[in-house]
């Protein structure tokens, strides 16, 4: 038999392969195999992908030790002494002990294996419709393929910079030391999230951000407060400013486009993702290998007989948009009337301290989607818990309402548990609780999400 490679090789039949084995294909290879279908399921680097060893357990593990920190830092203000002495072998030990085991994925491999499936280690491609190809080996999958490829970090092609040793966080979050200096590139989730971690362990740390602000996609305000609270921790942010230039000998040198020079021990890339759609062989069954990002239906097909889930679909790259979908397209494999898929209520948290919260459209994605808007607004410090709370008080809390509906169709949280409290508005953008009922709502004294109450009265809905 030859495969679409003209690669001689015995195929093995079976009912269904996923590449790739992120949270979203680890669930979906499970389900099916549980299920009774014959499962192979193809993996190139570590099982249960980016998220538990190179990003979410990792970096909020990171994130957790540097709350505690940030806590003790604020005891002077608020019940005396306390002498904290921020040391990173610990969090690395964590890292390396209880998140990753020291990035091996045995136990991963094995919970997937006893759910029926065969875990077969290498690259797939599909090289024909409904064929994959793993180095020698050629399956047939009879029902279908599953794309959970996820995302490899993007390095822009910058003067000087391939070839440096710079950071992605895959070289950040296995760090043994904290860098003396760091310069951090993007101003996005990954680059705000480590470049605070790093700051608070002494690193200095210079954010450069080529949009004209931080976290662009989020509120204005939100960018604006969280920029605030990075610039008062120390940290140095130039927004609106690309990179010429990058040179390296025992340190970065850094030339801005506007002329500014600047060093640091060390420069981590965090400027978005990427997934190589060509060397998964997308083109075999008809799906553009330039793109971005595979489109797929609310039942996750992408084509006939494929499936696509995670990152890669462009529906938000989080860990609950890839388990979501999985779900999605198992039950639709398995020939379920299953769910249709509905982003109206995507959350999302940046964890920075204070964690950026967010659930549906912010104003301007809902302006762009011809909605009558209405935006309510409130400042965390002004509620009775963040005068309680005093120090590092910070925060919003911005409602976007359809006025016609009289409903919310987004919402963000800035501030302590942000990502906490936004969960309340997430259930009322998913359920479109009307705003009048949320209004009639009683809200627990004091706590932070009874500021809810207040973003409620400023919205003229
Ligand atoms: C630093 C950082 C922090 C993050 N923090 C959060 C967070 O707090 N919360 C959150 O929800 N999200 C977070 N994310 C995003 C999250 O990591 C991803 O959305 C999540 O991992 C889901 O990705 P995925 O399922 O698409 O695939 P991935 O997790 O990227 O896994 C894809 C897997 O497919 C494998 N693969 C790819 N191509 C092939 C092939 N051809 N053959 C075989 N195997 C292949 C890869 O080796 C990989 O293991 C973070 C991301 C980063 C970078
Ligand atoms: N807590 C979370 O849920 C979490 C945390 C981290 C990452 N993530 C996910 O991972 C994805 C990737 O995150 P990210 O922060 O790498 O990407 P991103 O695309 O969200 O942000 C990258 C930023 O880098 C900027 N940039 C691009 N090129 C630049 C250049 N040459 N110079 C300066 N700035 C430049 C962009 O303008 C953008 O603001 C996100 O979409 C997010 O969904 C989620």
């Amino acid at each position: 038999m030859t495969n679409g490679n003209g690669v001689g090789a015995v195929a093995d039949e079976v009912d269904v392969v996923v590449i790739g084995m992120g949270p979203g294909g680890e669930d979906v290879a499970s389900r099916l195999a549980r299920a009774g279908l014959s499962v192979v399921a193809v993996e190139s680097r570590l099982v249960g992908g980016e998220c538990p060893y190179f990003a979410c357990v990792p970096t909020k593990m990171m994130v957790r030790a540097t709350d505690a920190l940030a806590e003790a830092r604020r005891v002077p203000q608020l019940a005396g002494r306390a002498d904290v002495r921020a040391e990173w072998t610990p969090v690395a030990d964590r890292i390396r002990d209880e998140a990753t085991t020291d990035w091996d994925d045995e136990i991963a491999a094995q919970r997937f294996e006893r759910t029926g499936g065969r875990l077969v280690r290498g690259f797939g491609q599909i090289t024909a419709p409904g064929e994959v190809t793993v180095g020698d080996q050629v399956f047939h999958a009879r029902r279908g393929i599953v794309l959970n490829p996820g995302t490899d970090p993007v390095v822009p092609p910058i003067d000087g910079l391939a070839g440096s040793p710079y950071w992605t966080n895959r070289d950040a979050v296995p760090a043994r030391e904290a860098p003396e200096s760091l310069l951090v590139l993007g101003g996005g989730p990954v680059g705000l999230e480590l470049a605070q971690v790093f700051a608070r362990f002494g690193t200095a740390v210079t954010v450069i951000e080529a949009q004209p602000r931080l976290l662009a996609v989020a509120e204005p305000e939100a960018s604006e407060l969280i920029t605030e609270v990075l610039r008062a921790e120390g940290i140095q942010v130039r927004t609106g400013n690309g990179v010429e230039r990058v040179k390296h000998d025992d340190q970065f040198e850094v030339q801005l486009a506007g002329g500014e020079q600047l060093t640091a021990q060390q420069l981590l890339v965090a400027t978005g993702r990427r997934t190589d759609l060509r060397a998964l062989g997308v083109g075999a069954v008809g799906l553009d290998e330039q793109a971005r990002t595979i489109p797929v239906d609310e039942r996750m097909r992408a084509a006939e007989g494929v499936w696509a889930i995670g990152d890669v679909t462009g529906r938000g790259a989080f860990t609950h948009t890839s388990m979501y979908q999985a779900r999605i397209a198992a039950a639709d494999i398995l020939g379920q009337d299953g769910e249709t898929a509905d982003y109206r209520a995507m959350p999302s948290v940046v964890f920075t301290d204070p964690e950026v919260a967010t659930v549906g459209l912010s104003e301007a994605r809902a302006r762009d989607a011809g909605i009558n808007v209405r935006t309510g607004i409130t400042r965390i410090q002004e509620s009775t818990r963040g005068f309680i709370h005093k120090v590092d008080n910070a925060g919003i809390i911005k409602l976007v309402a359809d006025a016609e509906r009289g409903v919310l169709v987004g919402a963000t949280v800035v501030g302590p548990y942000g990502g906490e409290i936004v969960g309340a508005l997430a259930v009322a953008v998913h359920a479109e609780v009307p705003v009048s009922s949320l209004r009639r709502m009683i809200f627990a004294y004091p706590t932070f999400h009874r500021a809810i109450e207040s973003a409620l009265a400023d919205l003229d809905v």
